[in-house]
């Protein structure tokens, strides 16, 4: 996997730094700085006692974790959020508990959502008066349905 280096300031140094479980995870295991209790739909600023400096021409994206989120409800609110290379301030988690009814509580160190880096490129927004044809053309929100998928070979026969 393409590994590039990102320079990180512990805030909190005694916290550990974000972490791969696994050799090939694309995500890096963020903690929380502080105790916290979320009750059902309650949402909440969480510091992690980072700041990072994404590199140019790549985003930080701020992932849930699936075992939070299938056990307890727990997203995120902006999910995935969006660190630019350019900020320097404190990685900060807006977690929510979706569960109807019960609180979810979390301890400092606890590793409550994964960052994720992706490169990106910006675009060059050109005005123009008609756009490309496509076999999709306006359709969406499905548009395409819901029952199984037409044969995609079926044009070829
Ligand atoms: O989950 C997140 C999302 C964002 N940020 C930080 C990094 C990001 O670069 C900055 C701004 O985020 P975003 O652009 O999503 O927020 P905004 O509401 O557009 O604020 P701004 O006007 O500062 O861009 O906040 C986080 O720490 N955690
Ligand atoms: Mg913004």
């Amino acid at each position: 996997m393409k590994s590039i280096p990102v320079p990180l300031q512990q805030l909190d140094p005694q916290l550990p730094l974000p972490y791969y479980a696994h050799a090939d995870d694309a995500g890096a295991d963020l903690v929380t700085a502080e105790d916290f209790t979320l009750a059902p739909g309650q949402r909440r600023m969480v510091p992690t006692g980072l700041a990072v400096a994404i590199p140019s021409g790549w985003v930080g994206l701020v992932h849930p974790r699936s075992g939070l989120a299938a056990r307890h409800g727990i997203s995120i609110v902006n999910a995935p959020g969006t660190v630019d290379s350019g900020y320097r301030g404190e990685l900060k988690i807006l977690m929510i508990n979706t569960d109807p009814s019960e609180s979810v509580s979390f301890t400092r160190g606890d590793r409550i959502a994964q960052l994720v880096l992706q490169e990106v490129a910006q675009a060059q927004f050109i005005p123009v008066d008609t756009l490309p044809e496509t076999s999709r053309g306006v359709g969406g929100f499905g548009s395409s349905g819901l029952s199984s998928a037409p044969d995609q070979y079926a044009h070829q026969r």
